[in-house]
């Protein structure tokens, strides 16, 4: 091989720095893609970054707004396993049933609740597992100083997977008092505190219903009508009669069985309801109920004797309704009272 001529080798360099010229722009030329990639890459590396950062901040406000709403409620919330173990209460839910911040999550949801509400209680919870959505309830649950309050509960089924029960309730004690209290005023007389007539039909009706069901649940009906007790009102004036309704009544209220229902039917009329009573027990009933009415009332001024008139039904399913029936008892207590004072069947 001969030596290469100078302008050949110069030709040489000159392909090779073009080539290598050439290798270098193409380096560049992917570099430039490799970063504006890689720019596009952390670019959208940031933009996750933001929407974690915002989505964490949502989480966060979510959490913060629950915490405050669950704290600051009025309404007792709780939030207790499906096996029933408290998991979490609010204060509102603390205070109303007494207890410290966190003493509660030691029990369960059935421990309080008050034995004879326990199965319905029960009932009423075994329905979000049969498909009900939503349950609303009253029950009476205990406060730690042992008495029990009565509370309203409303439950939303289980989130599907989800092994939370939610509950809101509410302490309804002051209101079932003012119910109680109002029936109590209705159903009964404010001169003697006896069952009043609206009661004593009700009774009859029940009692009328439960022996067409059941044919042995035979009762007595006793109508009572004091003799001559307006000479009482026109002698000694009407609250002198108020006195004597009262003493009569207070009497015949502590001979009674527990059983038995008393009314005052109005003016000097009473009426006696005696479950499982026959013709013998009703007769002795209504001996005892008149010796009571026969002694003397002390009125302060002077003593009144009075005397009463009493009719007896007993009742059968023979009768079509509970008003036919009364109206027997009512004929058998005028018979009485034609006959002087006198029981009448
Ligand atoms: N003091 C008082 N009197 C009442 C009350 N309600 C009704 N009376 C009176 O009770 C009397 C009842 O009337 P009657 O049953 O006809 O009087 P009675 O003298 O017992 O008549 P007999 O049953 O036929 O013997 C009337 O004078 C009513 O004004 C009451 O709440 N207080």
């Amino acid at each position: 091989m001969g030596k290469l001529e100078p302008s050949q080798s110069e030709a040489l360099s000159l392909r090779e720095l073009v080539e290598h010229l050439r290798c270098r722009a193409e380096n560049l030329e992917l570099l430039d893609r490799l970063v504006s990639s890689f720019k596009q890459e952390v670019e959208h590396h940031h933009q996750v970054a933001d929407s974690l950062k915002h989505g964490l901040q949502l989480v966060q406000q979510i959490v913060e707004e629950r915490e405050a709403f669950f704290n600051l409620s009025l309404d007792m919330l709780c939030i207790a396993t499906t096996s029933g173990q408290f998991h979490k209460v609010n204060h509102a839910f603390e205070q109303a049933l007494g207890y410290a911040p966190g003493e509660l999550l030691t029990y369960k949801f059935f421990d309080l609740v008050h034995p004879d509400d326990l199965e319905r209680t029960q009932q009423e919870v075994n329905k979000l597992s049969e498909g009900i959505d939503t349950v609303s309830f009253d029950n009476r649950y205990q406060h730690k100083n042992g008495e029990y309050r009565w509370l309203n509960w409303t439950t939303p089924a289980p989130i599907p997977g989800s092994s939370f029960l939610y509950a809101v309730a509410r302490d309804i004690t002051l209101q079932r008092q003012r119910d109680a209290h109002t029936l109590f005023l209705a159903s009964h007389d404010a001169l003697t505190g006896l069952a009043n007539r609206w009661r004593f039909n009700e009774e009859l009706e029940a009692s009328f219903a439960r022996l067409k069901r059941h044919t042995d649940k035979t009762f007595a009906l006793l109508l009572l009508d004091l003799d001559k007790f307006k000479p009482v009102n026109d002698h000694y004036g009407h609250q002198a009669g108020d006195l004597v309704l009262k003493a009569i009544s207070q009497r015949l209220n502590a001979t009674k069985r527990e059983t038995d229902v008393l009314c005052r039917l109005g003016g000097d009329e009473f009426a006696l309801l005696a479950p499982g009573a026959d013709a013998t027990d009703a007769d002795l009933i209504a001996q005892r109920m008149r010796k009571e009415i026969q002694r003397p009332v002390d009125i302060g001024d002077a003593d009144v004797t009075l005397d009463v008139s009493i009719g007896i039904a007993l009742a059968s399913e023979n009768f079509s309704d509970a008003g036919a029936f009364l109206k027997v008892a009512d004929e058998a207590m005028y018979t009485a009272k034609r006959n002087k004072g006198n029981c009448a069947h």
